[in-house]
């Protein structure tokens, strides 16, 4: 059986152990009514930086997951684990090379019942993840539809990541990436800033991913939960 851990997941907050972030506003996002808390980040990622953010987010009950870009940061521990590729590079070590390399060292350790292949599609060429990985992230949309068909019905990927982090996607094409898909989950992330463009995304993707504006406009960011789940809205009247 696959892990399914994230299947029911239509929002998830995305911290970076890179960055700082207090007890207060980590308090904030634990008890939001996020359905988890996703930690990665594309560079800066250490071991000791993602056992401390875990261990602060463990003393909440929110699920809790890693996207695992680096093999000497396998920390014991979380929920569930994702382990990207990206899918429109050329360097072929950000879509397998790395992976062979790291699976010949640790592949006897691995908690497979817990982890996820997440095929990346890297969408905005100005964001870290596109420069790290020299992905060509400038694709017509039959091009970006080549690529998802691949992943998703020759390579059955658990997950796809439709990836614009730092801008706001095209949503008429996440449309047609959603309904051209037969088995892969959808995950959307990217310039989510507020909850009128988290509905936007959550109408197309199966989960949709808040990061950079945890860190500058933390408000907004906790709206964009009741924007998707609606029992979190309530809860907003309630408190
Ligand atoms: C506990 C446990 C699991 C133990 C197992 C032992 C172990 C360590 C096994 C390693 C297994 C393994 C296969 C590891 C992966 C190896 C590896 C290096 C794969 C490459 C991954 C990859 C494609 C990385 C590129 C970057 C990327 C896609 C990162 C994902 C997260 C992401 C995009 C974050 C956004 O970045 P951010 O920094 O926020 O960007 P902005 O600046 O734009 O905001
Ligand atoms: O930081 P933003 O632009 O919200 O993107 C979220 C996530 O997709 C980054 O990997
Ligand atoms: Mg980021």
């Amino acid at each position: 059986m696959l892990p399914t851990f994230y299947s029911e997941w239509r929002h998830v907050f995305k911290l970076d152990p890179e960055r700082e972030i207090d007890d207060e506003t980590l308090d904030a996002l634990c008890l939001s009514g996020t359905d988890a808390i996703l930690v990665g980040g594309s560079s800066g990622v250490t071991f000791d930086n993602t056992v401390d953010l875990m261990s602060r987010i463990r003393r909440y009950e929110v699920p809790c997951a890693f996207e695992l870009s680096d093999p000497t940061c396998g920390v014991p521990g979380f929920d569930g684990y994702f382990i990207p590729s990206v899918l429109n590079t050329k360097r072929s070590e950000w879509l397998i090379g790395h992976h062979v390399d790291a699976l010949r060292e640790f592949g006897h350790l691995m908690p497979w019942e817990s982890i996820a292949g997440e095929a990346y599609l890297v969408l905005n060429p100005d964001s870290t993840v596109a420069r790290l990985t020299g992905a060509e992230a400038n694709l017509a949309p039959n091009e970006a539809l080549a690529y998802v068909q691949v992943a998703d019905r020759l390579w059955n990927v658990p997950v796809l990541y439709v990836e614009y982090s730092g801008i706001f996607g095209d949503m008429d094409l996440l449309k047609r990436i959603k309904s051209n898909l037969k088995q892969a989950h959808l995950f959307y992330g990217g310039g989510i800033d507020g909850p009128d463009k988290a509905e936007q995304a959550a109408a197309a993707a199966d989960t949709i991913v808040v990061g950079n504006v945890i860190y500058d406009n933390l408000g907004a960011a906790l709206a964009t939960v009741g924007a998707v789940k609606p029992a979190a809205k309530e809860q907003d009247h309630v408190f």
